[in-house]
């Protein structure tokens, strides 16, 4: 159904944009507060430990994700490690596959940010995917992407992978709308929710 609705757009020249759910999850203090607020405000912003979970829409250019939230069925799990941690990666190991073990989450695709790459001794994408098991995943589709929330490095590639590999796009929307011809093309509506606590899913 979502796929014919996006073809007759295409047809009629729209570029239809949908909603897709995803979640971002990761050990405490990994990032991901920061991670938001860079992709919505593109400040890096002081975060004090996040109690529950935090929402944001997020305009980006070309990718029609969409909705990150909470329970139900996600088409991606983005999930966050602070790359210059090596003590806390069989914690980060063991909370990821986990959060992998949940039914709603069994076809998502999965996308590591490897955070705080700017410090130094950061790990390298190959030690994080040894180290986190990614190799054991199977058929699911899985990515390292290296980040600096404080920069913003890396953070719009890891959203372009998402794009490219949430499968059945069209099919996964969750709705379709159909931007104004006449605004800048290729606007992108991402909401984020960010989860503090894998329990919340
Ligand atoms: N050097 C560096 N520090 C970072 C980076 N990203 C986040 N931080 C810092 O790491 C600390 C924790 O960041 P948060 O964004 O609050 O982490 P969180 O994952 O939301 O933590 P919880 O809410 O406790 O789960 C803060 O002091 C951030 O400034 C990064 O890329 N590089
Ligand atoms: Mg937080």
């Amino acid at each position: 159904m979502g796929a014919s609705i996006a073809k007759i757009a295409k047809k009629l020249g729209f570029l239809p944009q949908c909603r897709i759910r995803i979640v971002m999850v990761g050990l405490d203090s990994s990032g991901k507060t920061t991670i938001l607020y860079k992709l919505k405000l593109g400040d890096l912003l002081k975060t004090k430990p996040t109690i529950g979970f935090n929402v944001e829409t997020i305009q980006y250019k070309s990718i029609c994700f969409d909705v990150w939230d909470i329970g139900g069925e996600s088409k991606a799990i983005v999930f966050v490690v602070d790359s210059s941690d090596r003590e806390r990666i069989p914690e980060a190991r063991k909370e990821l596959h986990w959060v992998l073990a949940d039914k709603e989450l069994e076809n998502a695709a999965v996308l590591v940010l490897g955070n705080k790459q700017d410090l130094s001794d950061a790990m390298s994408s190959s030690e994080m995917a040894d180290k986190l098991g990614l190799h054991s995943l199977g058929q699911r589709p899985w990515y390292i992407q290296k980040t600096s929330a404080c920069s913003g490095y890396g953070l719009y590639e890891g959203l372009h992978w998402l794009s490219n590999n949430i499968s059945n796009l069209a099919d996964s929307c969750s709705y379709y709308h159909f931007p104004n011809p006449f605004s800048r093309p290729h606007k992108i509506d991402l909401t984020l929710i960010e989860i503090e606590n894998v329990i919340l899913l």
